[in-house]
């Protein structure tokens, strides 16, 4: 069924106790998609990959995986999956676990190649239990990848990872990607989320904050920089009309602003000259702290502790 979404999650709640982790939480992820999910801390992203998985059961809500339960696609081998606290058993070699894994699927990623791909060709007979955090993240990649499956759910994979890994970790996912997979991650990288996602899902407070392209994203947060060279430190750039933070290094200034035209007004009224100047976009990080930032200063100081209950 060529439409059927890789992710399909409907009204999901969670609850830990008297926590609403996720709030009514939808998400419709279609096949082939890259999806990158961002949030602050405790924002409920754990919570929704590991129901997802169908780890727990939701206190409401539906999930499917390409049309499955999460159960049923995780047997079937329809998808794989990295976790934040995801373990390998102790006491073996990389190469067995690989083994192990690859003996459930019909037609596993042949072991030789798949090693190459996600760059383990040195760690296959290296103890589990000697590894390091890094090479432990890129086997458990390999271990989700062992079934060649068409969806992966991928909760910060890069979390412990180095430069060069991460860079080589992302060739991987673009490869994947490429080939039709779907991928779901959640990250804290918002240039990972920029460089590598079609779309980002913001969720905040267990709930879909933002959800778009990176474009379409940024420029829904309505944020502006306003850079130029000053030879002088100003302090009171800060308070201009729609400035909301101030950057910059040495005798630049980068202004950001929710109101670029109301901010150059200002800043032509007091400078004769702006060399240098430009306006652009919000990077994807700026967006995602004013999207945040807007939330908090519409929540009461004491969070209300269960959104379900509303
Ligand atoms: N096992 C648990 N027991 C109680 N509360 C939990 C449990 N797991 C998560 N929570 C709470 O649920 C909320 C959402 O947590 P979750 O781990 O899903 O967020 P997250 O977006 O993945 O956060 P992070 O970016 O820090 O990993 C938080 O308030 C967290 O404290």
């Amino acid at each position: 069924m060529p439409d059927t979404p890789a992710l399909e999650i409907e009204g999901l709640t969670i609850r830990y106790g008297g926590t609403v982790a996720v709030d009514a939480l939808d998400l419709r992820i279609g096949a082939g998609e890259t999806v990158a999910l961002l949030g602050p801390n405790g924002a409920g992203k754990s919570s929704t990959v590991n129901a997802a998985l169908g780890l727990f059961r939701p206190a409401a809500g539906r999930v499917r995986l390409l049309g499955r339960e999460p159960d049923a696609a995780v047997r079937a081998g329809a998808v794989g999956a990295m976790l934040q606290h995801g373990g390998l058993p102790s006491e073996t070699r990389v190469r067995e676990v690989l083994r192990l894994v690859a003996g459930r699927y019909p037609t596993p990623w042949p072991l030789a190649d798949l090693a190459a791909t996600v760059g383990i060709d040195g760690l296959l007979d290296r103890r589990t239990d000697a590894l390091s955090g890094g090479q432990r993240q890129r086997v458990l990649l390999a271990v989700a990848l062992v079934g060649s499956p068409p969806l992966l759910l991928l909760d910060e994979p890069t979390a412990a990872m180095d430069v060069e890994a991460r860079r080589a970790f992302w060739a991987t996912m673009r490869g994947l990607a490429g080939r039709g997979h779907t991928i779901v991650f959640a990250t804290h990288h918002l240039e990972e989320a920029e460089a590598v996602a079609d779309r980002v899902v913001v969720v905040d407070g267990g709930r879909v904050v933002a959800d778009g392209s990176v474009a379409d994203v940024t420029r829904g947060a309505g944020e502006r920089t306003v850079r130029f060279r000053v030879p002088e430190p100003h302090p009171e750039l800060a308070g201009l009309a729609g400035v909301t933070g101030v950057g910059g290094s040495a005798d630049v200034v980068e202004l950001v602003t929710s109101d670029a035209e109301a901010t150059l007004r200002a800043l032509l009224s007091r400078f004769d000259r702006l060399p240098d100047l430009e306006v652009r976009g919000a990077s994807l990080e700026q967006a995602f702290l004013a999207l945040l930032d807007g939330r908090a200063a519409d929540r009461p100081t004491t969070r209300p502790t269960t959104g379900a209950d509303r």
